[in-house]
């Protein structure tokens, strides 16, 4: 049946037997095809029939329909006639979001969280203003994703605008983790006055087995708390001036139908309530008790273990673990995550201390400001989010954090290109925005030994905030400095000592192995390189200043954007100081990223090691020529500041 269906409107025509059918035939192709390439398979799995209602409901792309964050649109490509998932976020394959080059089903991009209402809201405007009346707005938000405070700036425009917004509630009580917060008990109380007359004990979300009423979601299993107090039917959000109709079962495609109908027919902006399960119908994704399969590795469908278990060390583990030392060093060290625990490497650190351990939600920006507040109250945070989400908090960190001096450590994991999940996860951007934060000091570790130290030395700077930075997956072996200039370390040096050298080669943070190849290679051709790692890359060190001063060109790789970045950095501090040597910046291009590998991309951007190498040897070949042999030492003004 579902190779049968080339647009929705296939789907129009179907009897509710056809739909079940279907239903179970969408499961097994995601299970099968997402087992084979990774991705965000339970999310998938929870919006099944929510999917196949909306598109019988709706008439896409006429109406428009959003997904927010975008992660659970699969079962959305596969009806508006995209079946091929061999090549599921690979390049030339789908991306794992939805995609305007894909579909003209397809709006929202963006993967971040809690932007859908926000869209919605501006469409439901345009719309009104164009006079624009027989098209639906319908925008569908993660329990998760209302956490987010841009969802809720939205609400409260909507509620208060003169166009209808359908808002599809899709609320299967967790992020990755059961979703936190009061509006998570809200939800259940919503999810409880449906069904008053037994108010369950404060239990489970259905996701995570509890009955289907409606229960806590984030109690723990047995929890036998005081029963919530069911809410009054809409609460909130017929508090903010919204209609509401639920909480309905998302899994029941007639029920949410006519939730749905019931909804258009409203001609008002509404909330209709889906309670839904992240990963029905696949037991290994319902019984995982971390996060329902949100996003996978390449599995064995048979028995949901991953294929390959690849023992290395990645990055987050070792910030794991290096956290759980620091508790135990540091009782004033306490940590925040914005609905990531697990995946940025907390869990363990609030296995071993769970009062000091705190998950916003999908709330960065409150991250940022309260982790402000936790440094007035005399504690040392360390905010730990994918770079990518740090863009949003970044007038929080300037002006909550940095303009006070609030000693506050914000961990990036996922730094750099992460490439699969599309152009929006890159976290390229972190080095380049964080320059003009003032007094901000920015680690780059090179490797583990060095994410160990410099999360030590952030976390002793108690009047700045300070950023330790590193990429997704896995850690190569300790690259050791033969010698440490100021804050510098010197990893590889060739050619004349004493004498100027052809390339000064400044490597930062993972690039280094990379860099270490790229120093031989230009060695082996007789040029005299020397290769440093500057550790903290803001502000500049000023060793790095002297160091390039008996060099021919200085030449710095970051797997960061290179407009504004540490190079850009490095070149003005140069020129500020009087130091005239010619540079190059080595980064990610000014440009969002097709959706592809991270060693694919990295090799595009020209920051693979034969690469770099042509490049360098290239500008090599055009410097001016030089008193190679003098020793004048390059003038250095004693004037430089650096901030
Ligand atoms: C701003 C932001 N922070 C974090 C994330 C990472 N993230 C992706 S999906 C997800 C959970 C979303 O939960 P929910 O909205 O309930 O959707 P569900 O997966 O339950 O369908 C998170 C935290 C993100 N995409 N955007
Ligand atoms: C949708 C989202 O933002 C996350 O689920 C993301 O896909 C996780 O990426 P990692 O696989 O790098 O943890
Ligand atoms: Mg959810």
């Amino acid at each position: 049946m579902l190779t049968d269906v080339r647009t929705p409107r296939d789907l129009k025509k179907m009897t509710s037997a056809q739909l079940a059918e279907l239903s179970g035939e969408i499961r097994s192709f995601l299970v099968e095809s997402v087992s084979r390439t990774g991705g965000h398979l339970g999310p998938n799995l929870g919006v099944v029939e929510l999917t196949l209602a909306l598109h019988r409901v709706f008439d896409s792309p006429r109406d428009l329909i959003l997904w927010d964050t975008g992660h659970q649109a699969y079962v959305h490509k596969l009806i508006t006639g995209r079946q091929d998932f061999s090549r599921l976020r690979k390049r030339g394959g789908l991306s794992g979001y939805p995609s305007r080059a894909e579909s003209e089903c397809d709006l929202i991009e963006n993967s971040h969280a809690s932007t859908a209402l926000s869209y919605a809201d501006g469409l439901a405007k345009a719309f009104g203003v164009r006079r624009v009346t027989d098209r639906a707005v319908v925008a569908v938000v993660g329990d998760g994703a209302l956490t987010g405070g841009m969802a809720w700036e939205a609400l409260n425009n909507i509620a208060a605008g003169n166009r209808p917004v359908i808002i599809v509630l899709n609320d299967n009580g967790r992020s990755y983790a059961p979703t936190v917060g009061g509006l998570a008990e809200h939800l259940t109380a919503l999810r409880a006055g449906h069904d008053r007359e037994n108010v369950p004990r404060r239990g489970r979300h259905p996701a995570d087995g509890g009955s289907p009423a409606g229960a806590c979601a984030n109690d723990r299993p047995g929890d036998a708390g005081e029963a919530p107090e069911p809410a009054a039917p809409g609460g909130v959000f017929e508090s903010l001036g919204l209609a509401y109709i639920g909480p309905v079962d998302g899994h029941d495609i007639a029920a949410t139908e006519s939730a749905l109908h019931a909804a258009r027919a409203l001609g008002r902006s509404v909330v209709v309530h889906c309670v839904t399960r992240k990963g029905r119908g696949y037991r290994h994704a319902e019984n995982d008790s971390s996060d329902h399969f949100h996003g996978i590795g390449v599995i064995d469908a048979t028995t949901g273990k991953a294929t390959t278990t690849s023992m290395a060390r990645t990055w987050t583990s070792v910030f794991a673990e290096e956290m759980v030392h620091l508790g135990a060093e540091r009782p004033d060290v306490v940590a925040l995550s914005a609905a990531m625990l697990a995946p940025v490497g907390l869990d363990r650190f609030a296995d071993a201390y769970p009062d000091r351990v705190f998950d916003v939600g999908i709330a960065e920006q409150h991250a940022a400001t309260c982790a402000a507040g936790l440094a007035a109250g005399g504690l040392h945070p360390v905010v730990a989010i994918y770079a990518t989400f740090l863009n949003r908090a970044f007038d929080q960190l300037l002006m909550d954090v940095a303009l006070h001096r609030a000693g506050v450590t914000f961990v990036l994991d996922r730094a750099g290109i992460t490439g699969d999940d599309g152009p929006s996860h890159n976290g390229m951007w972190d080095m380049s925005v964080l320059q003009v934060a003032p007094g901000l000091r920015l680690a780059a570790p090179r490797d583990a030994a060095q994410l160990r130290a410099q999360l030590r030395e952030a976390v002793r700077v108690s009047d700045a905030p300070t950023v330790v930075r590193f990429p997704k997956g896995g850690v190569g072996a300790d690259i050791p400095a033969l010698e440490r200039i100021g804050g510098v370390d010197v990893l590889y040096r060739t050619g004349p000592s004493g004498g100027r050298r052809d390339v000064l080669l400044v490597s930062v943070g993972a690039m280094a192995a990379t860099c270490a190849e790229v120093a031989g290679r230009l060695a082996a051709r007789g040029l005299g390189v020397t290769l440093v790692d500057p550790r903290w890359v803001k502000p500049v060190d000023r060793a790095l200043l002297h160091l390039a001063g008996w060099h021919d060109l200085v030449v710095t790789v970051e797997d960061g954007a290179r407009a504004g970045g540490v190079g850009a950095a490095l070149a003005q501090a140069l020129c500020d100081a009087g130091v005239d040597v010619p540079c190059r910046a080595f980064g990610v291009p000014t440009a969002f990223l097709p959706v592809a590998g991270r060693a694919e991309l990295l090799e595009e951007v020209g920051l693979s090691a034969p690469g770099l190498e042509g490049e360098i040897r290239r500008l090599l070949t055009r410097r001016p020529a030089r008193d190679r042999g003098g020793s004048d030492r390059p003038p250095l003004s004693d004037r430089l500041v650096i901030s």
